[in-house]
């Protein structure tokens, strides 16, 4: 197939409640929605960078510019005969991940519609339903964050992640397990901390986490392997692994039990089935990761996180746990601490065009018919 046009729009959502980290608050998701389209079939991809270079260098901007002036003059006239081969056609423009993910994502959407088979099956994911967790962010007091666990408890969230940052890590998950001694919990750290802390994580070790994310340095490997042979709990990698390769010399060196795939952060769905099945080859843990998605990237991770090596609760939580009203029907729904796997052709959602319509502060086609 060769895609016909493809239409990015930028579009500001406005979050049900405040999203806080070690590095900064969302209120708002400023993000891109990717639509390629051929024949008569529309793909849709969404690309997961903050606004500000908070988590990684990309932002909703610099993925927009990479996309229109890169990316895009790259895909013209190619005949793509499986998604797989976006990320060779990109694989000369380094890094720039998040941007590429979204493109790849639309196209892998498109790809599976034409050929009438789910997202998941077209990269031959096999569960019905993927195991949901939910990522609390930094709540001003230990009551707070106390609540909200139980309000996930309660809703049947089979894994609770909470954000610790300095001055809010070892009282606050004591306070949190005295509550819930029972509760798979985590904790992810979005590399607040240094070597200079590892007593913290030594005492962490006493709370049975399932695993402590991303403790220290976002671009750190070897630190992180001294680290985990220095404490019990698993380490699980997120924005150190930036691809399959990153990946493998984590493992190589022991830096992790865990890794966190977001498919944007790795650039795409061909990246995510290498390190998936890396993982799956050396006994790593894998889950799902989240970047505050609309119903469309949730759609993506509902389906990546259906491939067997995804063997932990991912960060899939319910549109309804972020957004208002989603840009997707049926919306992403849970039950029991499960989330279905669609089988429907492609994302297995529709897209509410109307409101994608209202929600798009900008855009900007191409048109290759
Ligand atoms: O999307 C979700 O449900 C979880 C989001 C989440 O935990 C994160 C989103 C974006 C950056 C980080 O703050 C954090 C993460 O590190 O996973
Ligand atoms: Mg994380």
């Amino acid at each position: 197939m060769q895609l016909e046009s493809v239409t990015v729009r930028r579009m500001t959502l406005p979050m049900l409640t405040p999203f806080t980290t070690s590095f900064g608050t969302q209120t708002h998701r400023d993000l891109l929605i990717v639509e390629a389209h051929s024949g008569r079939v529309t793909g849709y991809g969404e690309c997961v960078a903050l606004a500000e270079p908070l988590y990684s260098e990309e932002t909703t901007s610099t993925c927009a510019l990479v996309i229109q002036d890169y990316i895009l003059p790259r895909l013209q006239g190619l005949e793509i005969s499986h998604p797989r081969e976006v990320s060779a056609a990109l694989s000369p423009l380094k890094r720039n991940n998040m941007a590429k993910a979204a493109v790849e994502g639309a196209i892998w959407d498109l790809w599976a519609k034409r050929e009438n088979q789910s997202l998941a099956q077209s990269f031959g994911g096999t569960k019905d339903a993927v195991e949901v967790g939910l990522s609390i962010g930094i709540k001003p007091t230990d009551a707070d964050l106390i609540d909200t666990v139980g309000a996930a408890v309660d809703a049947g969230y089979k894994r609770i992640k909470i954000k610790i940052a300095p001055g809010r890590d070892l009282q606050m998950m004591r306070a949190v397990r005295a509550e819930f001694p029972d509760a798979v919990l985590m904790a992810d750290a979005n590399s607040a901390y240094t070597m200079a802390d590892l007593e913290l994580f030594q005492a962490l070790d006493e709370l049975d986490l399932l695993m402590v994310e991303q403790p220290l340095a976002h671009d750190d490997i070897v630190d992180h392997r001294h680290l985990q042979a220095a404490i019990r709990t698993p380490v699980c990698l997120d924005e150190s692994i930036h691809s399959a390769e990153d990946a493998r010399q984590a493992i190589e060196l022991g830096s992790c039990r865990i890794i966190n795939i977001k498919i944007g952060r790795v650039g795409g769905i061909a990246e995510s089935l290498k390190i998936e099945q890396l993982c799956r080859q050396h006994g790593i843990d894998v889950w799902c990761g989240g970047m505050l998605e609309t119903g469309i990237g949730r759609a993506h991770n509902v389906a990546i996180a259906s491939l067997e090596g995804f063997t932990l609760p991912g960060d899939t939580a319910p549109s309804a746990r972020y957004w208002a009203e989603d840009i997707i029907e049926p919306e992403v729904t849970m039950d029991d601490g499960v989330v279905a796997v669609p089988t429907a052709p492609g994302l297995g959602f529709s897209v509410k065009q109307q409101l994608l319509d209202e929600l798009t502060v900008s855009s900007f086609s191409t048109d290759w018919r």
